[in-house]
C-alpha cells in the first residue's frame, strides 16, 4: 500500500521534504502539511550544508546530520556525499565514539536498527523481519560492542558503530540504504558505569558468555542468512576473546566478513605497500613488529605474513619476520594467557640474551629494530620519541603505523613521527591526520582505517554474489589500492587520499569481483559481476 500524509513524510527512505512538488503533495494527500516553496535536492543540500556550518562542536554537527538522517535519507547521503572528507570524521570515526559514550543520554531515534537481546532468542526471526520491512536485504553490520573502536565495552550503546559503518558503505560504495540492516546484540555489558546509569538502554546486566552466548550467536547467523539469502554479513568490534573464533566459524559457510581483522589486514598491507612503492624496497626484506596483539593486530600482522608467503617467503622464512609486543611485552612462546592467533607468531626466548627484559615496547624495538611497527593497542603515546628515534637510527624508511582510535587513543600524532624520523618515517594514522610541513615539504598522512576498503571490498562480494569471502579476494582488495598516488612526490602519502574514496571503492569493488568469478567463487560470468557493481550503485536522488 501507498504512503501517504504523515506516514509518507514519516518514513525516511521515502520522504522528500521540501521537495515533494505540488502534484506529489496533491497526489500523496501532502497539501497543507509542508511549506508551500518546493525546493530541489540540490536546494535542500545546499541549505543543509550552511546549517551545519553554523556549528562548531563536532557532535554538534553530528546531531544535526543524524536529524537528516532519521528524516530524509536521500538528502542526508546527498549532503554526506558531497562532503565526505569534511563529514566522515564527523558521522564515523573519531566523533562517532563521543556519540556511542553517549547514546543513552542523546537518545532520539532508533534509526532502523535491530536491536536484539541474549535473553530473547525467540525474537531472533520476528525482529529482522521487522527491521527489514520486507526488503530485499544483502548486508547486515552486526555488533555486540564488547570492543568498541579502542573506547571498550558499551553493550547497546554500540548500535551506533553499526549504522556508522553502513552509512560509509553507501557514501563510499554506493550500497543502497534500503538493503542494508544495522544490528546490535545485547549480551549485556561488562561497563559498570552504564549498569549504574539509569538512562542507559540496554540490558541492564552482565556480559552472558559461554553457551548461551554461543547459541544467541548461532541463532542470529542461521537465521539472518536463512531470511537473507544474498546476505553478506559484516561483524564489528566484537572482543578478542569471540571477533577470530566467530569469523572461522562461519567464513567457510557464508560470505562472512570481520572488519577489524580483515578489513584492518587489507588496509595496513595496502599502507605498507605504498610505503615500498615510495622507498623502492622489498616487504619480503621488512622486519614486522606489532604493538597491541589483539584483534586488529593479529589480523593485520596475519594479512602482512600472508603476503611475504604470496611474495615467495616460505611459511618459516616469513614468521622469522614478526614479533607481537603486547601487555606482557614481547611474546614468547611460553608466555602465559596467550590467544590462539598469538600463537602463530610468537618467538623462543633463546633467541635473546636478555629476553626476560623485554617486557616493553622500548626494550623489544631495541632488541629487534623492526623496520615496521603497527600499533592497535589502545595505547595512547605509546610510540615515544625513544622508540622512534630508535627505528630512525636503524632503518632508512621506518614504517610506523599509529592505529588506534579514537584520536585520544593514538599511539602517536602524525607531525610527531615525521619530526622525529627527520621526515624519513613511512606513516599512517587510523583517524585522518593534517599533512606536516617539515623542512620546506608537506609530508601527506595516509589514513590506514579500515573505512577505506570495507565499502569497496563489500560492493565486489555483494556483486559477484560470492559464496564465500576468501584470501585471494582479500588480496586482491589490498593490491588494487596500489598506483593511485604519484609515489615519485616528495611527502607523498602510503594511501590514497579520502577525497577520492568514491573512485578507488570501485577499483577495489571490481578487483574483488573479478577474483570471486576468477577462483570459482562466483556463478557469474565476469561480465555480470562487473555489471552488478554498478546496477548496485545507488545514487542519492529522489525517485
Ligand atoms: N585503523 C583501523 O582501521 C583500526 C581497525 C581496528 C581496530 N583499530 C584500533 O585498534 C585498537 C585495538 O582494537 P582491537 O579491536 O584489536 O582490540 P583488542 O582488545 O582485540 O586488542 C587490543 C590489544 O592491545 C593490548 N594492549 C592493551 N594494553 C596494552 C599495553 N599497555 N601494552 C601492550 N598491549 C596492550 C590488549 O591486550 C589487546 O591484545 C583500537 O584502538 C581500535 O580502534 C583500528
Ligand atoms: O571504526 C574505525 O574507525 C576503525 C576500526 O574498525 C576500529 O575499530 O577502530
Ligand atoms: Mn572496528
Amino acid at each position: 500500500m501507498m504512503k501517504t500524509g504523515y506516514d509518507l513524510l514519516n518514513d525516511p527512505f521515502l520522504n522528500k521534504g521540501t521537495a515533494f512538488t505540488i502534484e506529489e503533495r496533491i497526489e500523496n494527500g501532502l497539501v497543507g502539511l509542508l511549506p508551500p516553496h518546493v525546493q530541489t535536492l540540490e536546494e535542500q543540500a545546499r541549505q543543509a550544508y550552511e546549517h551545519i556550518c553554523r556549528k562548531d562542536a563536532g557532535i554538534e554537527k553530528r546531531r544535526f546530520l543524524m536529524q537528516l538522517f532519521d528524516t530524509n535519507r536521500t538528502l542526508f547521503y546527498k549532503v554526506f556525499s558531497e562532503h565526505v572528507v569534511e563529514f566522515m570524521p564527523i558521522v564515523y570515526d573519531p566523533v562517532i565514539a563521543e556519540n556511542i559514550e553517549e547514546y543513552s543520554e542523546l537518545f532520539v531515534n532508533p534509526q532502523n536498527a535491530v536491536f536484539l537481546s541474549v535473553d530473547e532468542p525467540s525474537q531472533i526471526e520476528e525482529s529482522l523481519r521487522s527491521g527489514a520491512e520486507g526488503k530485499d536485504i544483502r548486508l547486515i553490520v552486526v555488533s555486540d560492542a564488547e570492543e568498541i573502536l579502542g573506547i571498550g565495552d558499551w553493550g547497546t550503546n554500540g548500535v551506533d558503530i553499526s549504522v556508522g559503518k553502513l552509512m560509509v558503505y553507501t557514501a563510499a560504495a554506493g550500497i543502497n540504504p534500503e538493503q542494508v540492516l544495522p544490528v546490535i546484540l545485547d549480551c549485556g555489558t561488562n561497563r559498570q558505569s552504564l549498569l549504574d546509569n539509569p538512562l542507559y538502554l540496554g540490558n541492564h546486566q552482565k556480559r552472558v558468555t559461554g553457551h548461551d552466548y554461543d547459541v544467541f550467536l548461532n541463532t542470529f547467523v542461521e537465521t539472518a542468512e536463512r531470511l537473507f539469502p544474498k546476505l553478506y554479513l559484516h561483524f564489528e568490534d566484537f572482543g578478542r576473546d569471540h571477533a577470530a573464533a566467530l569469523l572461522q566459524k562461519y567464513n567457510k559457510t557464508y560470505p562472512v566478513f570481520n572488519d577489524d581483522i580483515q578489513g584492518t589486514g587489507i588496509i595496513t598491507l595496502a599502507g605498507i605497500l605504498g610505503g615500498l612503492d615510495i622507498s623502492q624496497e622489498k616487504l619480503t626484506d621488512q622486519v614486522y613488529m606489532c604493538f597491541g596483539a589483539g584483534t586488529a593486530g593479529c589480523g593485520i600482522a596475519h594479512r602482512v605474513y600472508a603476503e611475504m608467503v604470496e611474495q615467495g617467503l616460505s611459511p618459516e622464512e616469513a614468521k622469522k619476520r614478526f614479533y607481537l609486543v603486547d601487555k606482557q611485552g614481547l611474546l614468547f612462546d611460553d608466555t602465559p594467557n596467550l590467544t590462539p592467533e598469538q600463537r602463530e607468531f610468537t618467538r623462543k626466548r633463546d633467541e635473546f640474551s636478555n629476553a626476560h627484559e623485554l617486557t616493553n615496547l622500548e626494550a623489544a624495538v631495541k632488541a629487534v629494530n623492526p623496520t615496521i611497527l603497527v600499533g592497535t593497542s589502545t595505547v595512547p603515546g605509546a610510540f615515544t620519541e625513544g622508540v622512534v628515534r630508535h627505528m630512525a637510527k636503524t632503518t632508512k624508511r621506518p614504517f610506523i603505523f599509529p592505529l588506534s582510535n579514537p584520536t585520544k587513543l593514538a599511539e602517536a600524532k602524525a607531525a610527531d613521527l615525521i619530526e622525529w624520523t627527520e621526515g624519513r618515517g613511512l606513516i599512517a594514522t587510523g583517524i585522518p591526520a593534517e599533512p606536516v610541513m617539515y623542512k620546506g615539504i608537506m609530508y601527506y598522512i595516509g589514513q590506514a582505517n579500515n573505512a577505506l576498503i570495507y565499502p569497496g571490498l563489500g560492493l565486489g562480494v555483494m556483486a559477484a554474489e560470492a559464496k564465500l569471502l576468501t584470501d585471494e579476494m582479500i588480496s586482491a582488495a589490498a593490491h588494487a589500492l596500489g598506483g593511485i598516488i604519484d609515489v615519485t612526490q616528495p611527502g607523498a602519502a602510503t594511501l590514497p587520499p579520502v577525497d577520492k574514496l568514491t573512485e578507488f571503492s570501485h577499483t577495489v569493488a571490481v578487483a574483488v569481483a573479478k577474483e570471486a568469478v576468477r577462483t570459482g567463487q562466483s556463478d557469474l560470468s565476469e561480465e555480470e559481476a562487473l555489471q552488478n557493481v554498478d546496477a548496485l550503485k545507488w545514487v542519492p536522488e529522489y525517485k
